[in-house]
């Protein structure tokens, strides 16, 4: 089992490895309050029939009583709606403030969870098992958890660190392709931010499905998680470089009413960025050959169905934006994004000189 240790407001680890799933209680029970007895496992409707009873029992074996709140799967769960009735739930079992949050899932339900862990008598424990790709990549590490609201994504939400993240290898085997492909694309955003080592290494592998490949990709993206999360836990400076491709990623989402999922629209979203800042002469190198490289390999889908106007409608909803300025991530060289503000009223020309 590898260990990462992420010292953020709160210190916690990354556990990985395979069979983690049915020792979930006993890793778990060393991180609750000893007071704990009650855990409400969060998860949608798929992975309730896949892991949900693994989990429950692991947890029942270790003494702990379990309530399960299960949604719909999809970013429209990812609501005031769904908040609203996990917190009645909650508020209904009786959980009190040693009790804690299990969210099994991917990132839908790590950030509808740890929304709801924040805010649920002000604040209690949670821990994340996720069970897509990028969720173990990416979301469930670094405590930024939300919701989307009608004009955007993730619109509302608060920084809130899980005590414990337990990712079972073994729960990639039921993932698609398509799947995989959301969490490759977060992956090889981490590696354009701070590891060009990423991109040899995806040349030289055989497949996305295999569990070295799916070993060694979540292993540096959550170590380059760590380094940044930890110089800037609350996204006022460097983290904000994990958005690399989120800009134009989110307006691709919000575009498509969600049917392209957030991985493939950041894929599209870094390919716009890339090409922009190298038309625009603001990479020191051709960072748009080696990431479209990386991304082809694994036959992404890149072609972009929006106008540069449709995108820049959408993006200037982004948190990013600050009164008449946006920040922007940069890729300068490959392994190394810079943050530059520009005013909004150049948005659409770099958008533009994305998609030409
Ligand atoms: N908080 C963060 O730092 C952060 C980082 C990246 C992305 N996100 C958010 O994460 C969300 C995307 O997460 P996602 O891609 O995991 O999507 P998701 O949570 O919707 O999961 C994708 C689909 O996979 C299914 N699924 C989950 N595990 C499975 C398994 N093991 N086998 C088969 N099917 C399985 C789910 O039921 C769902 O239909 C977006 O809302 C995005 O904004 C947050
Ligand atoms: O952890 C971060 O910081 C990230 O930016 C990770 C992103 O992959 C993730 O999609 C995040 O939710 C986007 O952040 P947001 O602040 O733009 O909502
Ligand atoms: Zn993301």
């Amino acid at each position: 089992m590898e260990k990462i240790l992420i010292t953020a407001s709160k210190t916690y680890e990354v556990l990985t490895g395979e069979g983690l799933l049915p020792r979930a209680g006993r890793l778990i029970r060393p991180v609750l309050s000893e007071k704990a007895q009650k855990l409400c496992i969060v998860t949608d409707d798929t992975v309730d029939r896949l892991y949900s009873g693994v989990l429950s029992d692991s947890l029942t074996d270790a003494g702990y009583e379990t309530v399960k709140f299960v949604f719909p799967p999809g970013e429209a769960s990812k609501s005031l709606d769904t908040l609203s009735e996990l917190l009645e739930f909650l508020a209904d079992h009786q959980l009190t403030r040693s009790d804690a949050l299990i969210a099994l899932g991917g990132g839908i339900v790590g950030d509808l969870t740890g929304f709801a862990a924040a805010s649920y008598l002000r604040g209690i424990d949670f821990v994340q098992v996720p069970t897509t790709l990028l969720a173990a990549v990416d979301s469930s590490v670094g405590g930024k958890t939300g919701i989307n609201l009608k004009a955007g994504k993730n619109l509302a939400g608060a920084f809130w660190q899980p005590s414990l993240v337990l990712f079972d290898i073994d729960t990639m085997k039921t993932l698609s392709y398509d799947l995989l492909l959301d969490g490759a694309a977060e992956a090889i955003k981490a590696g354009a931010i701070a590891d060009r080592e990423l991109f040899s290494y995806i040349d030289r592998v055989d497949r996305l499905d295999a569990p070295e490949t799916i070993r060694y990709l979540s292993s540096r993206a959550i170590e380059i998680k760590r380094q940044v999360v930890e110089a800037d836990e609350r996204d006022t400076g460097v983290r904000q470089l994990l958005n690399f491709g989120h800009t134009v990623g989110h307006a691709i989402e919000k575009c498509s009413d969600f049917s392209i999922s957030h991985g493939h629209a950041v894929a599209m979203g870094m390919v716009i960025c890339a090409r922009a800042a190298l038309a625009l002469g603001w990479s020191q190198e051709d960072c748009l050959s080696p990431l479209l490289a990386s991304l082809e390999k694994f036959s992404f889908p890149l072609a972009c169905p929006y106008s540069a106007e449709e995108l820049c409608n959408a993006a200037l909803k982004d948190k990013k934006r600050m009164g008449d300025t946006i920040t922007l991530v940069i890729p300068a060289a490959l392994g190394d994004c810079r943050l530059k503000k520009i005013p909004i009223s150049q948005l659409n020309e770099f958008i533009k000189a994305g998609l030409s």
